[in-house]
């Protein structure tokens, strides 16, 4: 029996490519004579997800099912990625899409470079959502993901002169053929003004917020799609709009500016993300941003789980609501306004519900990251809310007063209002209380939280404590990132370990097999050699892809010590210079990371990277065996390119710093070996794939904190240390800078007098464990037996496994199968 493929969801290459040339004239309007990449690019687009939209209408309608439990992610930020290739390897078509576009004349990578990526977070939270939205489709949870549509995302870098210059992220300026507006679907958020008490006919005492000014928030939906499977769960991202785009009156008085101020001040709330990866600003925007999206996605909510149940009694039986970090957790105070003054519910009643319902994960430890907001900004901006957490508030500490009578610091450091100086809601504290389960996102870090920053929370309700090891989705960082490795190790062990990680462990059995290995090799070798071909394309440096390809790409910040990792470089260096015949494999040192506009120290350290390349990279005494490059920009789509072209990936925080990192987990499942300190997960990963096969340095957390606790005296190190004073000396005699000695010299003082994140004292361990690494490569056999077996061992870090531990330990969910029907 003939199948008639029908154009808009048919599979087979020829009716993919005919597709392709329909969505080009009847979408794009161009015919391919006159089309350009971008056009084609759109046209397939829109032919992907004609294939994908069956399992997201399906996926909706089964969701919004009256039994069935949805998790709701709530993020200020998802870090995405393009689409396009993500999109193709979920739905299993890639090969045939590969091979339709071929037979039009065109390259599929060509066209999947061509999409500009979302970018809709600044680093590691922003991904870790990303990856964790992918592992709920793929785990069939029914799950939502919420966040902001930011019409500007994170900047985009460039260098110059070496230093970084922002560049405005205008990633729609082209069009999203990747979301549905769903203007149907938009609430109404008050800001400002005032409340007023009143009785309801009832005769209740209820509370109603008068604002000064509302806005509409307006959803769009992307879908989410699973790998291999029928869901397609949704990001929903929301933009914000004036209610009444143009005041008449005003404009009739004259008052031009006025008639559109309300929509230019609206619209202006979503305009932009806040670019800093750690230190906040307490900006009122940013609040603004924070409540605008929680407002929306609890009405949202509450208004789908309405059209199957007829009241919000077991809301939290229906929804389980992450917040990602504290930036929504306004929510718990949202969801309690809304509980009791818009659905009447009494206090004890909407507050079981709300502790239920949320679960709060914790990212960070730096104090200065700790979100807390004057309560005059917060007073002024929500006054509904401010009243509604002093009731939270004066709630809790009555119950805290009974468990530590008489004990005013720990009822001053549970308390959500900071009541020093000029008075903060503290929204880490607001995020515990409101929440059932609290987690940090390793062990070490969960540990931490529990000795550290939440000590008190810990100590009055314990059960509430857990923890979740952060993961990264294989579908994305691997499969479509490394589809040489993929190749291989599928034909070695079957593909289940795509989704099914742990599988992974099967490799060991060949790491004894020579031709395994040198086949193993020839993968790293040409994915090396892709990468020098975009170095040389993007920066012009030549590097030679035989040599050791020493990476670290993440966000730019003193903890995470790229100019530790500078300190090695300018040590090797000096090494070369005074014995050119050391005997240690050439070195490609590759960086890449944004530092956050404001953040001075770290732009300064981008300086220091491109001014010790420049001297290194054009000095003929060292024929080529070091080469130091700052790839601009970078971002997932850079990720997936340096990734899976590293042989040494740089995990060099100080112990107690770095949360988790998800970065050494990409590394590591793309074969390269790591040096690190025993800082986030780097501790677990050190455990799976064993100690021989790590190159570990650096002082412990509690070393640090032994460091710290005698009062640290970085100087000594320079006085008793000499190559490390050579290397510091290099540095402030203007070596690397052209002569100028004040450009480089803060960061150098910096380190002498300070040294906050412990560069000096790690540097002796650091250059040690660098030999052994130098020592290591020289033996290719040992380095890929090392690499095998660290690919072997990384099965624990699937997002899948994460995710399946929240839906365990925090939100009871359980997966549900979709059935396609037309
Ligand atoms: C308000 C400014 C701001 C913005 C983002 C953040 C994030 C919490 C910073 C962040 O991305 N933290 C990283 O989260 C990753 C995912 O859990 C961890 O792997 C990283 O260790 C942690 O630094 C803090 C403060």
């Amino acid at each position: 029996n003939v199948t008639i493929e029908d154009d808009r969801t048919g599979l087979d290459i020829e009716t993919i490519r005919r597709a392709v040339l329909d969505n080009l004239f009847y979408i794009q309007g161009k015919f391919p004579a006159i089309a350009t990449k971008h056009d084609f690019y759109m046209a397939l687009a829109y032919t992907v997800r004609d294939r994908l939209l069956q399992r997201w209408l399906n996926s909706v309608q089964t969701n919004l099912k009256k039994d069935v439990k949805s998790v709701a992610y709530l993020s200020a930020e998802f870090l995405v990625g393009p689409h396009l290739g993500n999109n193709l390897i979920n739905l299993d078509i890639y090969q045939q899409v590969e091979q339709a576009i071929k037979e039009s004349g065109l390259n599929l990578q060509e066209l999947i470079d061509t999409e500009e990526e979302p970018g809709l977070g600044n680093g590691g939270l922003g991904r870790l959502a990303a990856c964790y939205l992918d592992s709920l489709s793929s785990l069939e949870i029914p799950a939502i993901g919420y966040g902001i549509r930011y019409e500007f995302g994170i900047f985009d870098q460039h260098i110059q002169d070496g230093w970084q210059v922002e560049i405005t992220d205008k990633w729609l300026q082209y069009g999203n053929p990747w979301e549905i507006a769903r203007p149907e679907s938009s609430v109404m958020v008050n800001f400002g003004g005032r409340t007023e008490a009143y009785t309801d006919d009832h005769g209740a005492f209820r509370v109603r917020w008068i604002p000064e000014y509302v806005v509409k928030g307006i959803p769009y939906d992307t879908p989410i799609l699973g790998y291999k499977v029928n869901t397609a769960n949704t990001l929903r991202l929301w933009r914000s709009e004036a209610c009444e785009s143009f005041n008449f009156e005003r404009f009739n008085q004259g008052d031009y500016y006025g008639a559109v101020d309300s929509k230019v001040h609206s619209e202006n709330l979503c305009k932009v993300l806040y670019p800093n990866d750690e230190p906040i600003q307490g900006k009122e925007l940013r609040l603004q941003q924070q409540y605008f999206f929680v407002c929306c996605s609890l009405q949202d909510m509450i208004r789908t789980h309405l059209i199957e149940n007829s009241s919000l009694d077991n809301f939290d039986q229906l929804w389980a609501i992450q917040l990602n970090d504290t930036h929504p957790a306004v929510a718990v105070a949202e969801l309690m306004r809304l509980l009791v003054d818009v659905h009447h519910y009494e206090w004890e009643p909407a507050w079981q519900i709300t502790e239920n319902t949320f679960g709060y994960t914790n990212h960070t430890l730096l104090p200065e990251a700790l979100e807390k907001w004057p309560l005059s900004i917060f007073g002024r901006l929500l006054p509904r809310l401010l009243e509604i957490i002093y009731e939270i508030n004066n709630r809790f500490l009555e119950r805290v007063r009974i468990k530590f009578p008489d004990n005013g610091s720990k009822m001053s450091s549970l308390s959500i209002i900071d009541e020093s100086d000029d008075k903060y809601v503290r929204m880490a504290n607001l995020a515990c209380i409101g929440s059932h389960r609290i987690n940090g996102v390793a062990q070490l870090h969960s540990e931490l939280l529990k000795e550290t920053i939440l000590h008190d929370f810990y100590a009055l309700f314990p059960e509430k404590f857990t923890n979740v090891t952060n993961g990264v989705t294989p579908r994305r960082w691997m499969v479509l990132s490394n589809p040489r490795l993929t190749e291989l190790i599928t034909q070695k062990i079957g593909n289940r370990w795509i989704n099914h990680l742990d599988e992974l462990k099967q490799l060991e059995q060949f790491v004894d097999d020579a031709s395994f290995r040198s086949q193993w090799r020839q993968v790293k070798q040409e994915v090396k050699q892709d990468l020098a071909k975009y170095i040389e394309k993007k920066v012009g440096i030549v590097v030679n892809p035989a040599s050791l390809f020493d990476v670290q790409v993440k966000r730019i910040h003193e903890y995470k010590r790229q100019h530790l990792n500078v300190l090695h470089i300018i040590t090797l260096y000096n090494r070369l210079k005074h014995n050119p015949n050391l005997d240690i494999p050439p070195r490609t040192f590759i960086f890449g990371g944004k530092a956050a506009p404001g953040y001075f120290m770290a732009k300064r350290i981008i300086k220091l990277i491109t001014s010790v390349g420049d001297v290194i990279n054009n000095d003929p005494d060292l024929k080529d065996r070091l080469k130091v490059v700052f790839l601009p920009d970078y971002n997932v789509t850079l990720g997936q390119r340096v990734y899976p072209a590293a042989d040494l990936s740089e995990q060099i925080s100080t112990a107690g710093k770095e949360a988790s990192g998800t970065g050494n987990m990409k590394f590591s499942l793309n074969g390269a070996l790591t040096i690190g300190t025993l800082d986030g997960a780097n501790v677990e990963i050190r455990e799976e794939v064993g100690a021989e096969n790590f190159f570990l340095f650096g002082l412990t957390t509690p070393q640090v904190a032994e460091v710290k606790s005698h009062g640290y005296y970085p100087r000594g190190h320079y006085d008793s240390n000499e190559e490390l004073r050579g290397v510091l000396d290099l540095i402030s005699c203007g070596f690397f800078s052209r002569g100028n000695r004040e450009l480089l010299q803060p960061i150098v003082d910096n380190l002498l007098y300070d040294d906050p994140y412990l560069l000096l004292a790690d540097y002796q361990s650091y250059i040690n464990s660098q030999e052994e690494v130098s020592e290591a490569y020289k033996d290719q056999e040992r380095w890929s037996r090392m690499s095998i077996l660290n690919v072997a061992r990384m099965g624990k870090f699937s997002s899948d496994r994460s995710i399946q531990e929240y839906c365990d330990n925090i939100w009871k969910v359980q997966p549900v199968s979709i059935k396609l029907q037309a």
